[in-house]
């Protein structure tokens, strides 16, 4: 497989997958390249709505769609916003009021425990019987200040007690070896290694 096509218009996540895949020697082709339109995410797993964006984009281009389908978890809030994360503060999608909810939420509460999740979905076409799918997880705590530039979403109130500075304080290469999706990622290519020397 040496053409993919990526199943997002998150600008965020294009550029994360463009530095991911640089060195892979595959290309990623955003699906706007072909005018393929935001696919339905009505379900309430991540792991459905990847595969829903996959398989739309798989459906509209003739070629392998890879979909990422990801969000924040907040234990305080039960999980919320989880797969409603682009569409906390309602339409139209807008991080900061996104952000601007969540820490309303969480005003008061002690246990500031978060973690994101990321689905990848890889469709090889429309009808596969057998889409690789993978996940990650990257744990956390929100912060009530917002703290550096980078990343995108909720990246700028997500602490990392580890390393002792937010999400959108990392260098991008540092989050992509370490986030949800950087993790789901490498599963991901080592499962199509897998396949590729049964
Ligand atoms: O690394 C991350 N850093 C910060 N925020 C993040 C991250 N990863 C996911 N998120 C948030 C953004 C959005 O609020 C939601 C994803 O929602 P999700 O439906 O998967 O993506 P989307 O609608 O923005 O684009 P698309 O469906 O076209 O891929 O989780
Ligand atoms: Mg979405």
């Amino acid at each position: 497989m040496n053409k993919l096509v990526l199943a997002s218009n998150n600008a965020g996540k294009l550029r994360e997958f463009a530095q991911l895949f640089a060195p892979l020697g595959i290309e990623l082709l955003p699906q706007s390249a072909f005018n393929v339109g935001e696919a339905e995410e009505p379900h309430v797993t991540f792991v459905e709505n990847a595969l829903a964006k996959a398989r739309h984009c798989a459906q509209a281009t003739g070629l392998p769609a890879l979909a990422d389908d990801s969000g924040i978890c907040v234990t305080a809030l039960h999980g919320a916003p989880g797969v409603y994360s682009a569409r906390y503060a309602g339409e139209p999608k807008s991080d900061q009021r996104n952000n601007d909810k969540l820490i309303a939420d969480l005003a008061g509460k002690t246990d500031r425990r978060a973690h994101y999740v990321c689905v990848l979905a890889l469709c090889r076409h429309a009808g596969d019987p057998q889409p690789l799918i993978t996940e990650g997880e990257w744990h956390g705590e929100i912060v009530a200040t917002p703290r550096g530039e980078g990343g995108f979403g909720y990246d700028p109130y997500f602490y990392l007690p580890k390393h002792g500075c937010t999400a959108a304080e990392l260098e991008a290469a540092e989050k992509n070896r370490i986030s949800h999706r950087g993790v789901a990622l490498q599963q991901l290519l080592r499962k199509l290694r897998e396949n590729q020397n049964p």
